[in-house]
């Protein structure tokens, strides 16, 4: 029935049956998109969990992986242990495999957005699917996984990226992370408004967006490297202790400068195909703004992410980062 409902949220079609059992639960589609999963007897320590995936259409092995965990959960693989919501994104971008369809959809989680078309009115769906989820469960600790992959190659292929916001990230959640075999850690250092910063922004939920490869068709992603996210995933859902491996297994970064696209005549000074956490000398121009003017390194020397000079104008171009020590009190 799981697989049923993301066939039919892929297809764009209803799914023949909107609630059911589970091992250890039952299952209720909450929506076009929207799966509830809901545990007989929650342990009180079990988190309410979002898993959300497809927030960029294109963006297609974190809904094979959330696919694949489903199937073990429904063929009794798994036993339900955490209530959890279960999200794909952006659907109609998902349907036609393009990265949005008008606009970045993880652009727009704020409240009181009042912009019109597509990617908005499903922001506002989703955004009051987890206000309604969180407060469905009441005293329980909040997880959001935003599982996303990158458009290029990057120096570290599987990396979180924490969003800023009052909320302090729990220390577990480093050890989880490393775990599950992610390699490194973005600390952003200004609010971003995507969906996991909604989570945390709002929520105080332990919330990161989590880049897991590369962009690839349906069809066409290796999950192998993801086995350890998969186990992290699943151990969630069962409310099971995470596998954990010290933080220090990961290399920390946090952002320097956003570099914002601010003209027409805007272009970046590297290769497209330049690998995210890609190192620049002090001195070295990085992009060329009609308006901003070129942007170059300083003293302090900079890897690049998510490098994109075809964003809308007044969209993010890129992020700059540099070295960070590991969290504090990170066991
Ligand atoms: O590879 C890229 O250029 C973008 C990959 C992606 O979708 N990344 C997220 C990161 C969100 C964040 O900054 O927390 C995005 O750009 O929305
Ligand atoms: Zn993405």
């Amino acid at each position: 029935m799981l697989a049923e409902w993301l066939d039919a949220s892929l297809e764009g079609r209803a799914p023949e049956r909107g609630e059911g059992h589970l091992p250890g639960g039952r299952f209720r589609i909450a929506g076009p998109g929207l799966l509830e999963l809901t545990p007989t007897s929650p342990s009180a320590d079990a988190p309410a969990l979002v898993l959300s995936a497809g927030v960029h259409g294109n963006e297609t092995a974190p809904i094979e992986l959330l696919g694949e965990c489903l199937a073990r959960l429904e063929s009794g693989g798994l036993t339900l242990g955490s209530p959890v919501l279960v999200i794909l994104g952006n659907l109609t971008a998902i349907r036609a495999g393009t990265r949005f369809v008008e606009t970045n959809l993880n652009r727009l989680f704020r409240r009181g957005l009042d912009a019109e078309g597509e990617e908005a009115d499903r922001a506002r769906a989703l955004m009051g699917a987890v206000d309604a989820f969180f407060a469905r469960h009441p005293g329980r600790r909040r997880l959001h996984y935003d599982l996303h992959t990158a458009i290029r190659d990057s120096q570290y292929p599987r990396f979180a990226v924490e969003p800023h916001a009052e909320a302090v990230t729990p220390a577990d959640q480093w050890s989880w992370l490393a775990g599950a075999d992610i390699q490194a850690v973005l600390h952003q250092e200004g609010h971003s408004w995507t969906f996991s910063h909604y989570s945390k922004h709002y929520h105080g939920a332990a919330a990161f967006t989590l880049e897991l490869g590369r962009v690839r068709p349906f069809g066409e992603n290796d999950l192998a490297p993801l086995a350890p996210m998969a186990r992290l995933l699943e151990a969630l859902l069962e409310d099971r202790p995470p596998a954990a491996r010290p933080p220090e297994a990961m290399a920390f970064f946090r952002v320097a400068h956003e570099l914002f696209r601010r003209a027409e005549a805007f272009r970046l000074c590297f290769a497209d195909d330049t690998p995210n956490f890609t190192e620049f000398a002090p001195g070295t121009r990085l992009a060329e703004d009609a308006e901003a003017g070129p942007f170059t390194v300083g003293d302090t020397p900079l890897r690049v992410v998510f490098p994109n000079a075809r964003v809308e104008i007044g969209a993010r171009a890129a992020l700059l980062v540099t070295a960070a020590p590991p969290p504090a009190g990170a066991p």
